[in-house]
């Protein structure tokens, strides 16, 4: 199933809940998620300047994961943010965060404008071009307890979002492009039933940064 963003509705998989004079929010309504789109929750200028900014400053790493006994690098560059003496274990890989930013902590701010919890950490993804992606997974570790609350926002290049259910095979996936400045809310049972990834391209796409905030429930 396709999300058209300039047909405001398709296949009535998305019900319309606010729409302000500047902000354009749609609700998925699919079973077992909760699922909010902020097309734009950025201005363009803001979303320009942040991206400038996390593109320079961000302490951007190469990780590895082992796949059949192999090491390969990761199809995108990972960085990991947060109050400090959180560890927090992704793909295996066990992060130690580095202390907020002036930038990140003011992306923070804007999003608790609206999220009404205060997050701990976040986890950036710079896709450098169409090569880059997040294969099938759902943010379900541990560490981020039951029903985790996931603020993702995403600035540069879109790319296409796609999420398919785990158990029930015969939903169709769902996808829906994910634009500068936008903001992705996934709560609820969103991580137990759903898996979501970013699949690769072949399309020529600009470079792309995402940021997904997180409450760590323990510390390890
Ligand atoms: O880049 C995205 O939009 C998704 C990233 C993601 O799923 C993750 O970091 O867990
Ligand atoms: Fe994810």
């Amino acid at each position: 199933m396709k999300y058209d963003p300039d047909t405001q509705l398709s296949l009535n998989l998305w019900q319309e809940s606010a729409h302000t004079s500047h902000l354009q929010v749609d609700q998925l309504s699919v079973p077992d998620a909760e699922i909010t789109l902020y097309h734009s929750y950025f201005t363009v200028k803001e979303s320009d300047e942040i991206l400038q900014r996390l593109f320079m400053e961000v302490n951007w790493r190469q990780d590895k994961i082992k796949c059949y006994g192999k090491e390969i690098n990761l199809p995108r560059l990972t960085a990991w943010y947060g109050d400090i003496g959180k560890n927090y274990t992704y793909s295996k890989i066990t992060m130690n965060p580095i202390p907020w930013t002036p930038v990140l902590l003011w992306i923070k701010k804007r999003v608790e404008e609206i999220a009404q919890v205060s997050f701990n950490s976040v986890l950036l993804n710079f896709y450098r071009d169409g090569k880059d992606s997040v294969s099938w997974h759902s943010d379900d570790e541990p560490e981020l307890g039951k029903d985790p609350i996931i603020y993702s926002v995403s600035f540069g290049g879109e790319r296409k979002f796609q999420l398919r259910h785990k158990f029930q095979k015969k939903l169709e996936k769902i996808e829906f492009n994910l634009t500068h400045g936008s903001l992705l809310i996934m709560k609820g049972k969103t991580q137990e039933y759903w898996q979501h990834q970013i699949p690769k391209t072949t399309k020529l796409v600009m470079p792309r940064i995402n940021l997904t905030f997180r409450i760590i429930k323990c510390l390890t």
